[in-house]
């Protein structure tokens, strides 16, 4: 089977987060079930160094008034088209936004672009190639699924929601430049109070919609999380499902990540304590009695940073210290920084983006906090449990299913691995991370929980072969 997955990142070549985990390991799992993935990438600056040394595969003449080239790209077992359009996507910045941190104002049509793309492709203007499903990743692809109905091309298509919050929304004035005809321009297509939603287009549109859990998929049937589009969700009811992410084992595997100065497993457990000297030396902070708790994370309402700051005080209150690693909203940043300039030598703050720390973070610490108001799945925590940092999570989305909470059934029958609160409040969290931070003082309960973490089994494996049957069910 030929899959032609469409997606505006992809790790390692392109991430700001966890939509590029999950594209840059499916395909590779996927092989396993008998599927063979092509992913569509916008040219990125990153990406066209590497895809330029080969001849273009194919010519597009006008996508949206834009000359562009298609061409193939092998990579870290990927196999990528690369749509080389340099006035669209060969600029400075990220992929969403320019050096100032600013949306590109023309990501309307850098992304319609890519979708065009991507139908054409679908509809077999590859010499030599057509795929038999089309799987679309979030708002920058699901335009994809509204070109492929104007053109009437059959080929089924599954459409992914990493984030709901994220939807592509655009002024209605863009609609005569996108290359669709007007009457897309309804309550059941693109149409969104009054202006036009790439995501609702593609949700109205796909074949099939699944979210990245089951959880998740429950919530956003509801107001509360469904971010305006839960009465259109409610309405494709029959063609929604979740399917939870999984871990590349691979890159995220403590035994032989190259970013740890001391490498462990379950049995040499030991060692991450070496780690964790090395990362309170590097932030600066004193070593204390308690916990060593971490977030790597965007610094978002999304993500309850907020609540970290107000409740930071909990931690050092037990002799924890804590590190927040991330970036993202400049107002949550400053409180977090100014709650590290009131602990000196408790707290550090790392505004940024950075793979390496990030992995470090989970070599050395001995928790990850997790405060997520909504979650569709999350990967941190999963990455979390592998390295043997007990997470510390709302109870939402995925973060509800992932982590089993150490309560006394669990403890007793040795399968709690984390810590959850509920209600997602800066009170709930402060009880949860009392909870750990008592726990860790009895440090034979503490190492078995860490054990229990490592051994839970988060591979894509599972989720793999459950995308490959909903696959094979969209085909037949
Ligand atoms: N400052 C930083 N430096 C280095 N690395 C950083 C970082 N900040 C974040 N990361 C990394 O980015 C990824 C974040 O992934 P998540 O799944 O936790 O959240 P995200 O909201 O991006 O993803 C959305 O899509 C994914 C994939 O489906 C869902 O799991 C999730 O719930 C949904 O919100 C992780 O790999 C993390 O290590």
């Amino acid at each position: 089977m030929q899959t032609l997955a469409v997606a505006s990142e992809i790790y390692p070549l392109v991430k700001t987060g966890g939509l590029a985990d999950v594209t840059g390991a499916l395909p590779k799992v996927m092989e396993r079930f008998g599927v063979s993935t092509r992913t569509l990438v916008p040219g990125y600056p990153s990406l066209l160094a590497l895809a330029r040394l080969h001849p273009p595969l194919l010519e597009f003449d006008d996508l949206l008034g834009h000359r562009a080239f298609l061409r193939h790209l092998e990579i870290e077992g990927l196999s990528l088209f690369v749509l080389d359009a340099p006035a669209l996507y060969e600029r400075d910045g990220g992929p969403y936004v320019d050096g100032n941190g600013v949306d590109h104002p023309d990501n309307w049509k850098r992304f319609a672009v890519l979708c065009l793309a991507a139908a054409e492709i679908a509809s077999g203007v590859m010499p030599g190639w057509k795929p038999d499903l089309v799987h679309l990743h979030d708002w920058q692809a699901a335009l994809t699924a509204v070109y492929m109905r104007n053109m009437q091309c059959k080929v089924p298509t599954l459409l992914t929601i990493h984030n709901i919050a994220f939807q592509g929304q655009f002024s209605a004035e863009v609609l005569p430049e996108i290359g669709l005809p007007p009457d897309v321009f309804t309550t059941d297509c693109l149409e969104y109070f009054g202006d036009i939603c790439y995501l609702k287009g593609g949700l109205t549109t796909t074949d099939h919609i699944t979210v990245v859990s089951p959880t998740y998929a429950r919530e956003i049937l509801s107001p509360a999380f469904g971010m305006g589009l839960d009465g259109v969700l409610r309405g494709r009811i029959d063609c929604l499902d979740g399917i939870v992410n999984g871990i590349d084992g691979d890159i995220w595997n403590p035994a032989t990540d190259p970013y740890l100065p001391f490498r462990y497993d379950v049995r040499s457990l030991r060692r991450k304590k070496q780690n964790k000297a090395m990362l309170l030396e590097r932030f600066g902070l004193d070593a204390g009695a308690g916990p060593l708790f971490s977030t790597v994370t965007r610094i978002t309402w999304q993500k309850g940073m907020d609540m970290l700051a107000e409740v930071a005080d909990e931690i050092f209150h037990w002799g924890g210290r804590l590190i927040v690693l991330g970036q993202g909203d400049h107002e949550i940043e400053a409180a977090l920084k100014c709650a590290a300039q009131r602990f000196p030598g408790k707290m550090a703050v790392s505004i940024g983006y950075n793979e390496p720390t990030a992995h470090l973070l989970h070599g050395g610490s001995d928790s990850i906090i997790q405060p997520s108001r909504f979650e569709p799945c999350g990967l941190t925590q999963l990455y979390a449990l592998r390295y043997g940092c007990v997470p510390v999570v709302a109870r939402t989305g995925g973060l509800s299913e992932t982590i089993i909470d150490a309560n006394d059934a669990a403890l007793s029958a040795r399968a709690a691995t984390g810590f959850q609160f509920h209600p997602v409040t800066a009170d709930g969290l402060r009880q949860a991370i009392r909870r750990a931070a008592r726990s860790y003082r009895d440090q034979r309960d503490w190492t078995r929980l860490q054990t229990q973490a490592m051994r839970a089994n988060y591979g894509w494996e599972r989720s793999a072969e459950t995308y490959a049957a909903l696959y094979r069910r969209l085909i037949n």
